[in-house]
């Protein structure tokens, strides 16, 4: 079984690093002349699916936006990550899971066990119950081959109160997390499964990134974040950034040339900043 780390890495270096976002925003199924209904979320996840499947690296639909149709949200969802995989995207599940450790099992089983119909390549969660709340999703990605993205520091301004606090030992809360998972990554190569999540808002991370890992970016596009602020973010890093854009992107659907159109003007603009840094 090929380790995420490694098929990320490959991924990364075929397609380049950029990862879109599904978020089926009502605003943009308006936008995109589709009623905010399970017909318009089906047809808003396929066009996005069938555009970008194909040629980015990750795509990373955004859980909440299906879990509120209820089931019938879910069925799309399960789709879509299908489909994506299929046409050769990695799938990462933006659910932001985190619970103590006996119900965090539950939340592994539904992404990280290859029988799951939501099974992806790899899923957000939050380490705010405890790092060590996360083993059971750590255990579980790591022998199916799948990935865990943890949040480490956010980019949202109001993460800062909860992950710049400073733990008992005198670390912030963020760097606590991040070395927690370079112990996780430690000795893989390329790089390990376990990723942080580290928002391209932040103009400078203030931490120690260096987690053997792969590091998600979400933020640029619609929250003010460009791929040129990488590189400030990032410093010696910046290799292992996985950059997110899901509004910037989505925007200017609902055609497959529009999406695809924005998809590279962002892939193009991040290889220029990382190779530049
Ligand atoms: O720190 C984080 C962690 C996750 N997100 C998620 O990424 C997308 C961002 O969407 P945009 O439209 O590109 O702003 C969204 O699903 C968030 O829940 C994040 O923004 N920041």
């Amino acid at each position: 079984m090929i380790p995420f780390g490694t098929r990320l890495r490959a991924a990364m270096d075929t397609r380049g690093p950029l990862c879109v976002g599904i978020d089926p925003h009502a605003s943009l199924l308006d936008a995109w002349g589709l009623a905010d209904d399970i017909k318009g979320l089906e047809t808003f996840t396929r066009s996005a699916v069938e555009a970008l499947a194909d040629r980015v690296a990750v795509l990373k639909p955004q859980s909440a936006f299906f879990e509120r149709f209820g089931s019938r949200g879910i069925a799309v969802l399960e789709k879509a990550v299908e489909e994506a995989r299929a046409a050769g995207a990695l799938v990462l599940m933006d659910a932001k899971r985190g619970d103590i450790g006996s119900t965090m099992g539950a939340y592994a089983a539904t992404y990280l066990d290859p029988g799951s119909p939501l099974f992806s390549d790899a899923v957000t969660v939050s380490p705010y119950l405890g790092f060590g709340s996360l083993r059971p999703a750590l255990d579980l990605a790591a022998a199916n081959g799948a990935g865990v993205f943890v949040l480490a520091l956010t980019s949202n301004p109001e993460g800062a109160e909860v992950q710049r606090a400073t733990a008992a030992d005198g670390r912030s809360l963020a760097q606590l997390m991040l070395d927690h998972m370079a112990a996780e990554n430690a000795g893989a190569d390329p790089m390990g499964s376990v990723g942080a999540v580290v928002g391209a808002t932040l103009g400078d991370a203030g931490a120690n990134l260096a987690i053997n890992g792969p590091l998600l970016a979400p933020g640029i596009g619609a929250q003010g974040a460009t791929p040129a602020d990488l590189p400030g973010v990032f410093g010696s890093a910046v290799g292992n950034v996985v950059p997110s854009v899901s509004r910037g992107v989505l925007r200017h659907g609902p055609g497959a040339s529009g999406l695809r159109d924005a998809a590279q003007r962002f892939a193009d603009e991040v290889r220029e900043a990382v190779s530049a840094a």
